[in-house]
């Protein structure tokens, strides 16, 4: 699914009128139908409605929704803010249908002053302020009417978008002059903003209306960012030739572990065999031997010389991937080979963990990774490795200018996992819960990823295949075990569950 930016969505909404073709005015009244169904099957008529509409569409909506609940028997009051005397032409319609509308008993055009009425607890309020046509942060009386709206008692709906929020880049926003939905009601697509933590107290429940915009544009319209699905996973999966024989399954290098940190050596070794690799080495430090043995008898070791820590570079020409990082530590006389390993390497290669905490404290190596790099960080290890950013808008654009630079991808793992490719499109996973964030999950992922490139998989079909598949695994075992009580290891466990979801 594509996500489109709120200059694009003008454009699909303009695409639409024209090839539909339909009035602008037919499809806002489309819209407010699809709205006032969502509403009217979650709330009966006997919640008193009060409406705010702001000057432009997302207001026309506002508009069109209340005189449908009203034309329903809801009791509805409607404040219009006008203050600039200036209306979008469908705003301007609907507002002379709201005045000509006999089931409205309250309409309020504000141009001035503003006596804000009495929001009580069971009231609902329709806020249809500012949408996706919002170009600066709030501020004067329309931020003191958020903070009033947010302050009182009653539930809060917002038409496409909490009012206040941008669609996507809210970094010097004020977090105050926002709006506190409980139910975010969006039109057609979310928005990239809502992908983001920090933004989930404005959105509360977020439902997405299909209000049929022309699926001619949509496909059309090339959008920077997408929310990988099943339907785009399930093509690029390869499947297994009758005849094959482990050889050209692909052999994976794992360099992993130190002492005290074997596990995530277990999982990531674990991960990547059920994810498919024909073989797999583990290069780990002598003391892990015998657990290594113990947990993942299917692997083949190879011991590092020294007792605790890895040491050594490696040759890989015998190996088609390399996963390297999780669980290594920062000791220096691990970052020296390890550095020196990167350079060596011909084959593709997934960094992860203290890889990347290695690469955050020796600046100066960043510049000499290997084109087609895949970087896994979690939001803190990216901001060590390029500088703290104040939001997920912030840290998105670092992260997709380093994979421009580096020629490679960065993978920021988090509800909604973002792949930055080198040619600049991000892709969000849509899959996994929060039983995933638990201790170990981001060395399943390394497994997996590590396994889907030895199997021969392009770096970006591995980024993707290997995300949703994480996050499914996570899926199909929160469904059985519940949330609360998911640990890395159940990861791995429903991981053919996963494949065979894929497969089916
Ligand atoms: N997707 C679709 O196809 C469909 C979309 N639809 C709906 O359209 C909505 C988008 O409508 P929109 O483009 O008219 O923008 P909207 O959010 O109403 O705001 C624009 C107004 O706000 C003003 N303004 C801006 N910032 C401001 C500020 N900080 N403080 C004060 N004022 C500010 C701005 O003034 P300006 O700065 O331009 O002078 C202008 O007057 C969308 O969210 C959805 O609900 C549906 O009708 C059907 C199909
Ligand atoms: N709330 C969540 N929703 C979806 N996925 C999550 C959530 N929390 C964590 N995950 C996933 O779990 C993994 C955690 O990785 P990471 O933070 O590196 O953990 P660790 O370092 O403990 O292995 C990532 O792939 C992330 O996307
Ligand atoms: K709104």
């Amino acid at each position: 699914m594509k996500i489109f930016t709120s200059a694009q969505i003008r454009e699909l909404d303009r695409y639409t009128i024209e090839h539909e073709p339909i009035q602008s005015i037919d499809l806002m009244e489309r819209a407010a139908s699809t709205l006032a169904r969502t509403i009217a099957n979650t709330w009966d008529s006997s919640v008193k409605v009060v409406v705010f509409a702001g000057p432009g569409n997302n207001g026309g909506d506002a508009l069109a929704v209340a005189r449908l609940l009203g034309e329903q028997g809801y009791q509805v009051a409607v404040f219009l803010f006008n203050i600039r005397g200036r209306l979008s032409p469908d705003c301007l319609i609907n507002k002379r249908r709201v005045q000509e509308c006999k089931h409205i008993k309250k309409f309020v055009e504000v141009t001035q002053e503003f006596d804000p009425p009495q929001l009580e607890k069971g009231m609902l309020v329709i806020d249809g302020l500012f949408g996706s046509g919002l170009n600066k942060p709030l501020a004067g009386g329309f931020a003191s009417l958020v903070k009033y709206i947010n302050a009182s008692p009653a539930e809060v709906v917002a038409i496409d978008m909490p009012s206040g929020l941008m669609s996507e880049d809210n970094t010097y926003n004020v977090s105050s002059n926002i709006i506190r939905a409980s139910v975010t009601l969006t039109l057609q697509q979310p928005k990239l903003s809502f992908l983001f933590p920090e933004n989930q107290q404005f959105i509360g429940r977020l439902r997405t209306l299909d209000i049929r915009l022309s699926q001619e544009g949509i496909s059309k319209i090339d959008a920077n960012y997408t929310v990988i699905e099943e339907s785009d996973v399930r093509p690029l999966l390869k499947d297994r030739n009758p005849f094959a024989h482990k050889g050209q399954m692909g052999h994976a290098l794992i360099m992993a572990g130190s002492y005290g940190m074997a596990g995530a050596a277990i999982l990531a070794t674990k991960a990547c065999l059920r994810a498919g690799a024909g073989k797999v080495t583990v290069h780990t430090p002598r003391k892990n031997c015998q657990i290594m043995q113990v947990a993942v008898p299917e692997a083949v070791l190879q011991l590092d010389h020294e007792e605790t820590i890895i040491t050594e570079a490696v040759d890989t020409e015998n190996f088609q991937a390399l996963g390297i990082g999780p669980g290594i530590g920062q000791n220096e006389a691990t970052a020296i080979p390890f550095i020196a390993q990167l350079r060596r390497a011909t084959c593709p290669i997934v960094a992860d963990a203290d890889a990347i905490n290695i690469l955050a404290s020796h600046r100066a190596w960043k510049q000499q990774l290997p084109k087609g790099i895949i970087l896994t960080p979690h939001a803190k290890e990216l901001d060590r490795l390029e500088g703290a950013s104040v939001d997920s808008f912030e840290r998105l654009t670092k992260a997709h200018q380093l994979a421009e630079r580096l020629h490679g991808y960065v993978i920021v793992k988090g509800r909604y996992t973002a792949i930055c490719m080198p040619d600049g499109h991000i892709r969000f996973n849509s899959t996994g819960n929060a039983g995933m964030a638990t201790a170990g999950s981001g060395d399943v992922l390394t497994g997996i990823i590590t396994a889907l490139l030895a199997r021969g998989y392009e770096p970006q079909h591995a980024c993707i295949v290997g995300v949703y598949l994480h996050g499914l695994a996570g899926d199909l075992a929160a469904r059985d075990l519940g949330e609360e009580s998911l640990t890395a290891s159940d990861i791995i466990d429903y991981l053919p569950r996963a494949f065979k979801r894929l497969k089916e």
